[in-house]
């Protein structure tokens, strides 16, 4: 059985180059790696692939085609494979999400130094049910965006000491939602930060972190 339905998943804004927010491009992670031409469209196919998958029934023939050609592509990646200070998955700073797939792609319309606003559309790889956002990816894009700022400035490592988040209301899945981040206070090695998510004015959640700049030689 198959429902013809209008494809709700926006236009691709992702960039194929890797664009900063200033406009300016580059092809390298923020350590200095040499990113391969397209690897951040590759990052959204895939991206886009969960979502697909999510929200289909496939026949057998599908699954059975699905399964070969995933074997395939496991394989052909297992021969590129890195140690971790060498991949490039994670490292994209100026790729919504990072190009880390676990993480929820935040297209950042607006960044400084202690504070930014963005929005963010989560498909059917993150539905919780009926028609609402996981409850576990709010933190996760949390997590992420205001550890973002953590490192903002000097780039020191940080490491997150506290995340608590407060669901005030639901967050739709397949709809534009706006996130904001901005440091609250610095004190020492800790920065305190807080974001929100929101649909329209209707705040859905709101974070409150600790960040922990690490010491010299601390894992
Ligand atoms: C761009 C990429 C963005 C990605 C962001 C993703 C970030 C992450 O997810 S990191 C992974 C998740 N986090 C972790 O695994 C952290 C595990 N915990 C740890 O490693 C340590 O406990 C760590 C580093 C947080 C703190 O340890 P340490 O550096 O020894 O700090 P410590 O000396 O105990 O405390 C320093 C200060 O912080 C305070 N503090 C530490 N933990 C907490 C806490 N949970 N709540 C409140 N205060 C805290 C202490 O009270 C102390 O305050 P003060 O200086 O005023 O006395």
């Amino acid at each position: 059985m198959s429902h013809e339905s209008p494809d709700p998943r926006p236009e691709p804004v992702a960039p194929a180059a890797l664009v900063r927010t200033d406009g300016s491009v580059t092809d390298r992670t923020w350590d200095g790696h040499l990113v391969p031409e397209g690897y951040s469209d590759m990052i959204d196919g895939v991206r886009e692939l969960l979502d697909r998958i999510a929200a289909a029934v496939p026949g057998a023939d599908l699954v059975a085609s699905t399964t070969k050609a995933v074997a395939e592509l496991n394989d052909r990646f297992a021969e590129h494979a890195v140690a971790e200070p060498d991949q490039l998955s994670g490292r994209l700073i100026t790729v919504p999400g990072r190009a880390q797939l676990a993480v929820p792609a935040v297209h950042i319309d607006e960044i400084g130094e202690d504070g930014m606003s963005g929005h963010v559309w989560f498909g059917r790889h993150f539905l919780g049910s009926n028609g609402v956002v996981h409850g576990g990816a709010i933190p996760m894009l949390f997590d992420d965006l205001l550890g973002r700022f953590a490192i903002v400035g000097g780039g020191a490592r940080s490491r997150t000491a506290f995340l608590h988040v407060d669901y005030r209301s639901v967050a739709p899945i397949e709809t534009t939602l706006r996130v904001t981040a901005h440091v609250e206070r610095v004190e020492g090695r800790k920065h305190f930060l807080r974001g929100e998510l929101l649909d329209g004015d209707r705040l859905c959640a709101e974070a409150s972190a600790l960040f922990l700049t690490l010491k010299d030689g601390q894992q």
